[in-house]
Protein backbone atom coordinates (compact mmCIF):
# COMPACT_ATOMS: atom_id res chain seq x y z
CA UNK A 1 0.00 0.00 0.00
CA UNK A 2 0.92 3.14 -1.17
CA UNK A 3 -0.42 7.03 -0.15
CA UNK A 4 1.45 9.55 -2.36
CA UNK A 5 0.94 13.07 -2.29
CA UNK A 6 1.34 14.97 -5.35
CA UNK A 7 2.49 18.34 -5.42
CA UNK A 8 -0.37 19.23 -3.02
CA UNK A 9 -0.85 23.10 -2.67
CA UNK A 10 -3.81 24.66 -0.33
CA UNK A 11 -4.62 28.86 -1.11
CA UNK A 12 -6.64 30.86 1.57
CA UNK A 13 -7.03 34.39 0.39
CA UNK A 14 -3.47 35.24 0.03
CA UNK A 15 -2.06 32.80 2.25
CA UNK A 16 -0.38 29.32 0.86
CA UNK A 17 -1.75 26.83 4.05
CA UNK A 18 -0.05 24.00 2.35
CA UNK A 19 2.87 24.89 -0.58
CA UNK A 20 3.56 22.36 -3.50
CA UNK A 21 4.01 19.64 -0.33
CA UNK A 22 5.35 16.17 -2.11
CA UNK A 23 5.76 12.62 0.18
CA UNK A 24 4.87 8.93 -0.69
CA UNK A 25 4.53 6.81 2.86
CA UNK A 26 3.38 3.59 2.96
CA UNK A 27 2.73 0.96 5.86
CA UNK A 28 3.93 2.52 9.54
CA UNK A 29 3.33 5.16 11.79
CA UNK A 30 4.73 8.20 10.59
CA UNK A 31 4.95 11.85 12.46
CA UNK A 32 3.70 14.96 11.10
CA UNK A 33 5.99 17.58 13.05
CA UNK A 34 5.49 21.03 12.78
CA UNK A 35 5.25 24.14 14.59
CA UNK A 36 1.13 25.63 14.82
CA UNK A 37 0.07 27.45 11.67
CA UNK A 38 2.75 25.17 9.48
CA UNK A 39 -0.36 23.71 8.02
CA UNK A 40 -0.75 20.30 9.24
CA UNK A 41 -4.51 19.99 9.74
CA UNK A 42 -5.31 21.55 6.43
CA UNK A 43 -3.05 18.81 4.45
CA UNK A 44 -4.44 16.17 6.82
CA UNK A 45 -8.05 17.49 5.64
CA UNK A 46 -7.21 16.91 2.01
CA UNK A 47 -5.50 13.43 2.41
CA UNK A 48 -9.11 12.21 3.95
CA UNK A 49 -11.11 14.35 0.99
CA UNK A 50 -13.07 16.93 2.39
CA UNK A 51 -10.83 19.53 1.70
CA UNK A 52 -10.44 20.48 -1.76
CA UNK A 53 -7.00 21.41 -2.96
CA UNK A 54 -6.04 24.31 -4.84
CA UNK A 55 -3.58 21.90 -6.81
CA UNK A 56 -1.55 18.74 -6.62
CA UNK A 57 -3.00 15.28 -6.09
CA UNK A 58 -3.09 12.29 -3.51
CA UNK A 59 -2.94 8.73 -4.78
CA UNK A 60 -3.73 5.50 -3.26
CA UNK A 61 -1.93 2.71 -4.91
CA UNK A 62 -1.92 5.25 -8.25
CA UNK A 63 -5.56 5.97 -7.84
CA UNK A 64 -6.42 9.51 -7.69
CA UNK A 65 -8.44 10.05 -4.00
CA UNK A 66 -11.05 12.33 -5.25
CA UNK A 67 -11.91 9.97 -8.16
CA UNK A 68 -12.07 6.41 -5.17
CA UNK A 69 -15.05 8.55 -3.33
CA UNK A 70 -16.29 5.85 -1.47
CA UNK A 71 -14.11 3.46 -2.09
CA UNK A 72 -11.54 5.64 -0.63
CA UNK A 73 -13.83 6.62 2.33
CA UNK A 74 -14.43 3.09 3.20
CA UNK A 75 -10.26 2.76 3.61
CA UNK A 76 -9.82 5.34 5.87
CA UNK A 77 -10.43 6.49 9.58
CA UNK A 78 -9.94 10.18 11.01
CA UNK A 79 -9.22 11.39 14.00
CA UNK A 80 -10.26 15.73 13.73
CA UNK A 81 -8.35 18.02 15.59
CA UNK A 82 -11.66 18.99 17.24
CA UNK A 83 -12.89 16.31 17.44
CA UNK A 84 -16.58 17.08 19.06
CA UNK A 85 -18.51 14.43 21.26
CA UNK A 86 -22.24 14.23 21.87
CA UNK A 87 -21.81 14.80 25.35
CA UNK A 88 -24.82 12.91 26.46
CA UNK A 89 -24.48 9.69 24.65
CA UNK A 90 -22.99 7.03 26.18
CA UNK A 91 -19.69 5.82 24.27
CA UNK A 92 -21.52 3.14 23.28
CA UNK A 93 -24.64 4.37 21.76
CA UNK A 94 -21.87 7.30 20.37
CA UNK A 95 -20.18 4.33 18.79
CA UNK A 96 -23.51 2.81 17.85
CA UNK A 97 -24.35 6.16 15.82
CA UNK A 98 -21.07 6.96 13.96
CA UNK A 99 -21.21 3.01 12.71
CA UNK A 100 -24.45 3.73 11.37
CA UNK A 101 -22.83 6.86 9.76
CA UNK A 102 -20.25 4.55 7.96
CA UNK A 103 -22.88 1.93 6.75
CA UNK A 104 -21.89 -0.45 9.42
CA UNK A 105 -24.99 -2.79 10.52
CA UNK A 106 -25.50 -2.90 14.26
CA UNK A 107 -25.24 -6.49 14.30
CA UNK A 108 -21.59 -6.28 12.38
CA UNK A 109 -20.99 -2.91 15.28
CA UNK A 110 -21.91 -4.62 18.62
CA UNK A 111 -19.24 -6.86 18.99
CA UNK A 112 -16.93 -4.12 17.13
CA UNK A 113 -17.77 -1.87 19.49
CA UNK A 114 -17.06 -4.05 22.36
CA UNK A 115 -13.47 -5.31 20.79
CA UNK A 116 -12.40 -1.35 20.26
CA UNK A 117 -13.61 -0.24 23.47
CA UNK A 118 -11.72 -3.48 25.34
CA UNK A 119 -8.15 -2.10 22.63
CA UNK A 120 -8.56 1.66 23.64
CA UNK A 121 -9.20 0.83 27.40
CA UNK A 122 -12.59 1.64 27.90
CA UNK A 123 -14.56 -1.28 28.68
CA UNK A 124 -15.69 0.42 31.63
CA UNK A 125 -16.50 3.41 30.11
CA UNK A 126 -18.95 1.42 28.16
CA UNK A 127 -22.47 2.50 29.31
CA UNK A 128 -21.02 6.38 30.82
CA UNK A 129 -22.24 9.39 29.45
CA UNK A 130 -18.94 11.28 27.95
CA UNK A 131 -19.72 14.36 29.71
CA UNK A 132 -18.08 12.10 32.66
CA UNK A 133 -14.93 11.20 30.55
CA UNK A 134 -11.51 12.77 31.06
CA UNK A 135 -9.77 14.23 28.05
CA UNK A 136 -7.52 11.43 27.63
CA UNK A 137 -10.55 8.97 27.66
CA UNK A 138 -12.38 11.38 24.87
CA UNK A 139 -8.96 11.02 22.56
CA UNK A 140 -9.30 7.08 22.90
CA UNK A 141 -12.50 7.18 22.20
CA UNK A 142 -12.00 9.24 19.55
CA UNK A 143 -9.57 6.03 18.45
CA UNK A 144 -11.96 4.20 18.69
CA UNK A 145 -14.66 5.89 16.60
CA UNK A 146 -11.70 6.45 13.64
CA UNK A 147 -11.61 2.47 13.97
CA UNK A 148 -14.87 1.50 13.55
CA UNK A 149 -14.19 0.53 10.04
CA UNK A 150 -11.22 -1.35 10.11
CA UNK A 151 -9.38 1.36 8.01
CA UNK A 152 -6.28 0.78 5.71
CA UNK A 153 -5.26 4.58 6.82
CA UNK A 154 -5.70 6.15 9.98
CA UNK A 155 -5.26 9.90 9.86
CA UNK A 156 -4.86 11.25 13.27
CA UNK A 157 -4.67 15.12 14.12
CA UNK A 158 -3.02 16.07 17.01
CA UNK A 159 -4.38 12.88 19.05
CA UNK A 160 -2.37 13.58 22.27
CA UNK A 161 -3.85 17.44 22.85
CA UNK A 162 -5.04 17.49 26.55
CA UNK A 163 -3.37 13.62 27.30
CA UNK A 164 -1.29 13.59 30.69
CA UNK A 165 2.26 12.05 30.59
CA UNK A 166 0.57 8.53 31.27
CA UNK A 167 -2.88 8.71 28.74
CA UNK A 168 0.45 9.80 26.34
CA UNK A 169 2.66 6.85 26.72
CA UNK A 170 -0.67 4.58 26.59
CA UNK A 171 -1.26 5.99 23.27
CA UNK A 172 1.99 5.97 21.97
CA UNK A 173 1.86 1.90 22.62
CA UNK A 174 -1.92 2.05 21.32
CA UNK A 175 -0.78 3.13 18.17
CA UNK A 176 2.78 0.87 17.66
CA UNK A 177 0.21 -2.30 18.33
CA UNK A 178 -1.97 -1.33 15.75
CA UNK A 179 0.35 -0.42 12.56
CA UNK A 180 1.68 -3.17 11.42
CA UNK A 181 -0.56 -3.16 8.52
CA UNK A 182 -1.80 -0.16 8.54
CA UNK A 183 -0.52 3.71 7.49
CA UNK A 184 -0.77 5.64 10.34
CA UNK A 185 0.20 9.49 9.87
CA UNK A 186 -0.54 11.25 13.36
CA UNK A 187 0.04 15.19 13.49
CA UNK A 188 1.53 16.77 16.30
CA UNK A 189 3.77 19.80 18.09
CA UNK A 190 5.00 17.49 20.54
CA UNK A 191 8.69 16.06 19.50
CA UNK A 192 8.42 13.42 22.09
CA UNK A 193 4.76 12.38 20.97
CA UNK A 194 7.41 10.34 17.19
CA UNK A 195 10.23 10.20 18.64
CA UNK A 196 10.20 6.56 19.19
CA UNK A 197 7.31 5.40 17.18
CA UNK A 198 7.51 6.90 13.93
CA UNK A 199 9.28 5.20 10.87
CA UNK A 200 9.52 8.54 9.48
CA UNK A 201 9.08 12.16 10.98
CA UNK A 202 8.07 14.41 8.42
CA UNK A 203 8.80 17.58 9.10
CA UNK A 204 6.63 20.65 8.27
CA UNK A 205 7.56 24.33 7.97
CA UNK A 206 4.75 27.63 6.74
CA UNK A 207 3.16 24.64 4.56
CA UNK A 208 6.20 22.86 3.58
CA UNK A 209 7.71 19.80 3.75
CA UNK A 210 11.41 20.22 5.55
CA UNK A 211 12.03 16.60 5.85
CA UNK A 212 11.04 13.39 5.81
CA UNK A 213 13.24 10.87 7.81
CA UNK A 214 14.04 8.60 10.38
CA UNK A 215 14.48 10.42 13.67
CA UNK A 216 17.90 8.82 13.95
CA UNK A 217 19.03 10.59 10.52
CA UNK A 218 17.65 14.00 11.57
CA UNK A 219 19.28 13.35 15.62
CA UNK A 220 22.42 12.45 13.55
CA UNK A 221 22.63 15.92 11.60
CA UNK A 222 22.75 17.60 14.89
CA UNK A 223 25.87 15.85 15.70
CA UNK A 224 28.61 19.21 17.07
CA UNK A 225 25.36 21.50 17.39
CA UNK A 226 24.66 21.21 20.76
CA UNK A 227 26.34 21.87 23.56
CA UNK A 228 26.53 22.23 27.48
CA UNK A 229 27.53 25.23 29.42
CA UNK A 230 28.06 26.19 32.73
CA UNK A 231 27.37 29.95 33.12
CA UNK A 232 26.14 32.81 35.75
CA UNK A 233 22.47 34.43 35.33
CA UNK A 234 23.70 37.31 33.62
CA UNK A 235 25.61 35.53 31.19
CA UNK A 236 22.97 33.47 30.41
CA UNK A 237 20.76 36.20 29.52
CA UNK A 238 23.45 37.32 27.29
CA UNK A 239 23.22 33.80 25.42
CA UNK A 240 19.56 33.81 25.27
CA UNK A 241 19.91 37.12 23.17
CA UNK A 242 22.44 35.44 20.61
CA UNK A 243 21.43 31.85 20.65
CA UNK A 244 18.65 29.06 20.49
CA UNK A 245 18.76 27.74 24.28
CA UNK A 246 17.59 24.34 25.32
CA UNK A 247 16.63 22.96 28.79
CA UNK A 248 18.47 25.07 31.77
CA UNK A 249 19.29 23.59 34.59
CA UNK A 250 19.61 25.97 38.14
CA UNK A 251 22.43 24.74 40.28
CA UNK A 252 23.43 26.47 43.55
CA UNK A 253 26.14 28.72 42.14
CA UNK A 254 25.80 28.55 38.64
CA UNK A 255 23.46 27.88 35.76
CA UNK A 256 24.01 24.68 33.27
CA UNK A 257 22.25 25.61 29.73
CA UNK A 258 22.37 23.33 26.54
CA UNK A 259 22.72 25.70 23.70
CA UNK A 260 22.21 25.07 20.31
CA UNK A 261 24.73 26.18 17.68
CA UNK A 262 26.79 25.19 15.04
CA UNK A 263 29.84 26.18 17.16
CA UNK A 264 30.89 26.38 20.43
CA UNK A 265 29.31 29.44 21.80
CA UNK A 266 31.80 29.68 24.79
CA UNK A 267 35.69 28.36 25.33
CA UNK A 268 34.56 25.94 27.56
CA UNK A 269 31.40 24.67 25.86
CA UNK A 270 31.03 20.78 26.29
CA UNK A 271 29.75 18.86 22.62
CA UNK A 272 26.76 16.44 23.91
CA UNK A 273 24.50 13.95 22.34
CA UNK A 274 22.13 15.16 20.61
CA UNK A 275 17.93 14.72 20.66
CA UNK A 276 15.06 14.76 18.58
CA UNK A 277 14.20 17.76 20.35
CA UNK A 278 17.25 19.88 19.45
CA UNK A 279 16.55 19.10 15.63
CA UNK A 280 13.54 21.13 16.33
CA UNK A 281 14.99 23.45 17.78
CA UNK A 282 17.18 23.91 15.59
CA UNK A 283 15.24 24.90 12.82
CA UNK A 284 12.10 26.11 14.74
CA UNK A 285 14.03 28.20 17.54
CA UNK A 286 11.72 30.49 19.80
CA UNK A 287 8.60 29.50 17.73
CA UNK A 288 8.99 25.39 19.79
CA UNK A 289 9.47 26.96 23.09
CA UNK A 290 6.15 29.75 22.31
CA UNK A 291 3.88 27.04 21.23
CA UNK A 292 4.40 24.87 23.95
CA UNK A 293 6.40 22.17 22.29
CA UNK A 294 8.63 21.11 25.22
CA UNK A 295 5.81 21.55 27.56
CA UNK A 296 5.13 17.30 27.74
N1 LIG B 1 -10.38 27.98 6.75
C1 LIG B 1 -9.31 28.77 6.73
N2 LIG B 1 -9.36 30.02 6.21
C2 LIG B 1 -8.27 30.81 6.19
N3 LIG B 1 -7.04 30.46 6.66
C3 LIG B 1 -6.93 29.24 7.20
C4 LIG B 1 -8.05 28.32 7.27
N4 LIG B 1 -7.62 27.17 7.85
C5 LIG B 1 -6.31 27.34 8.13
N5 LIG B 1 -5.90 28.57 7.74
C6 LIG B 1 -4.53 29.12 7.87
O1 LIG B 1 -3.65 28.21 7.23
C7 LIG B 1 -2.44 28.06 7.98
C8 LIG B 1 -2.22 26.61 8.32
O2 LIG B 1 -3.21 26.22 9.28
P1 LIG B 1 -3.36 24.73 9.84
O3 LIG B 1 -4.50 24.71 10.80
O4 LIG B 1 -3.40 23.79 8.71
O5 LIG B 1 -1.97 24.56 10.61
P2 LIG B 1 -1.53 23.49 11.70
O6 LIG B 1 -0.13 23.15 11.43
O7 LIG B 1 -2.52 22.38 11.73
O8 LIG B 1 -1.58 24.31 13.03
P3 LIG B 1 -2.41 24.03 14.38
O9 LIG B 1 -1.64 23.02 15.11
O10 LIG B 1 -2.43 25.37 15.04
O11 LIG B 1 -3.79 23.57 13.94
C9 LIG B 1 -2.58 28.97 9.19
O12 LIG B 1 -1.94 30.17 8.91
C10 LIG B 1 -4.07 29.16 9.32
O13 LIG B 1 -4.36 30.40 9.91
Amino acid sequence: MELKIENLSKQYKKRWAVNNFSISIGEGVYGLLGPNGAGKSTLMRMLVDILKPTSGRVLLDNQDIHQMGDSYRDVIGYLPQNFGVYKNFTAHRFLLYLASLKGISRREAEPKIDHLLKFVNLEEMKSKKIHTFSGGMKQRLGIAQALLNDPAILILDEPTTGLDPNERIRFRNLLSELSSNKIVLLSTHIVSDVEYIAKDVIVMKKGQLLRQAPSAELIDEMQGKVWKVKVTESRLMELKQQYVIGNILRHKHDVEVKIIADEAPEPGAISTEPDLEDYYLYHFGEEAIQDGTFSA
